[in-house]
């Protein structure tokens, strides 16, 4: 392995650099994530990831929406993953999101150093790994995350990257809003539920770029490590490198392919949370290959920040259901998830009762 001091190292703050450096042979010891070569063993799914057609949802048939909705209910049940197919969002606008947002990356390090991350409270971070202050094992990745609702922040480079993201991020609320109408039915309550409790008009939205350069010993460094989501719902598109491997039934099981012009959402931890543990959140990391970069957005649909987040309470009953969780403001959770190291659930755990 190459021995590059702690504090080199942290100066390079961006390991697309460290990856550039032409006699890259070996990972840098911080990045050693495993000592096994064998640490990431997944296998393909036999079934494919449930299918969600968003179109249904608006049906004017009865029997289709209740289709779909049943359709929502196994999919966050059994896989807490789904495709989401018809819902309406320009291919060309998404593919534009994954070039904009490479191009983000091809900014000179002064050019990036304008948004560094600084704070958890910042609405737009760049920086690399998860959380370089409180990581022992840094990530093979880079990102920026960026406050998009119910303010939109954005960097003002590179030319165009600021309209596609809004237009982008706004549609993808919509997606988010029509499919939340849809689990709240699904978990028996009244389509509008979710958003009212949770005031999604004011929803937070955070827009996640992560980049994942080609690593010379992949087997032993880790894109991301396995952990859920904060928020209700996240979208990801990715630029067709895969990598992303998802916990089913206890097993890892590689996402290699989506069907074309799909989003792939996950459930998040206030799902589980407002679903009273009916809904879990799903763990899942990314892994990294030694050809390619990997660019992939996610984008984290939240309730309101200012909400004190709470299992509805007919999912609540004293003695058979009790809430499984204390209360808590959205915008607190995620800053308590920002603020330590990123490891399965343990940022729920804290919370459960
Ligand atoms: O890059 C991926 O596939 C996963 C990204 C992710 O899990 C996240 O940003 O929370
Ligand atoms: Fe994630």
């Amino acid at each position: 392995m190459v021995c590059i001091t702690y504090v080199e190292h942290l100066k390079m703050n961006s390991v697309k650099r460290l990856a550039q450096s032409s006699d890259l042979k070996s990972i840098p010891s911080t990045y050693a994530y495993s000592t096994n070569s064998n640490e990431f063993p997944a296998s393909d799914p036999q079934d494919s990831i449930p299918i969600i057609d968003f179109s249904f949802l608006i049906s004017p048939d009865t029997a289709v929406r209740s289709q779909v909705i049943q359709d929502l209910h196994n999919a966050c049940k059994e896989w807490g993953f789904f495709q989401v197919i018809n819902h309406g969002v320009p291919e060309t606008l998404m593919n534009m999101v994954i070039e904009k947002a490479g191009e983000f990356f091809e900014l000179t390090d002064e050019e990036k150093k304008d948004f560094e991350d600084k704070d958890v409270r910042e609405p737009i971070r760049y920086g690399t790994s998860f959380n370089t202050k409180k990581e022992k094992v840094f990530c093979w990745r880079d990102y920026l995350k960026l406050i998009v609702h119910p303010e939109f922040h954005s960097p003002n480079k590179p030319l165009g990257f600021s309209d596609v993201l809004l237009e982008y991020t706004k549609r993808t609320r919509e997606v988010a809003r029509g499919l939340l109408s849809g689990i709240s039915m699904s978990l028996g309550l009244d389509h509008s539920s979710i958003e009212k409790a949770l005031k999604l008009e004011s929803s937070l939205q955070i827009c996640i770029v992560n980049l994942y350069p080609p690593c010379p010993q992949p087997n032993l460094a880790i894109g991301l490590p396995p952990h859920s989501d904060h928020g209700l719902l996240t979208f990801l598109i990715e630029n067709g490198v895969g990598g992303l491997q998802l916990k089913h039934n206890g097993q890892w099981i590689n996402v290699n392919r989506t069907l074309p012009n799909s989003f792939l959402v996950n459930t998040g931890d206030h799902l589980e949370i407002f679903s009273n543990g009916k809904y879990k959140s799903v763990e899942h990391r990314a892994v990294v290959n030694n050809a390619f970069t990997r660019i992939s957005v996610a984008v984290a649909n939240g309730p309101s920040p200012d909400t004190a987040v709470r299992p509805a309470h007919e999912l609540v009953d004293e003695e058979k259901c009790p809430a499984a969780f204390v209360p808590m403001k959205y915008k607190e959770y995620v800053e308590m998830q920002q603020s330590n190291p990123l490891s399965n659930k343990t940022c729920l755990d804290r919370i459960r009762v």
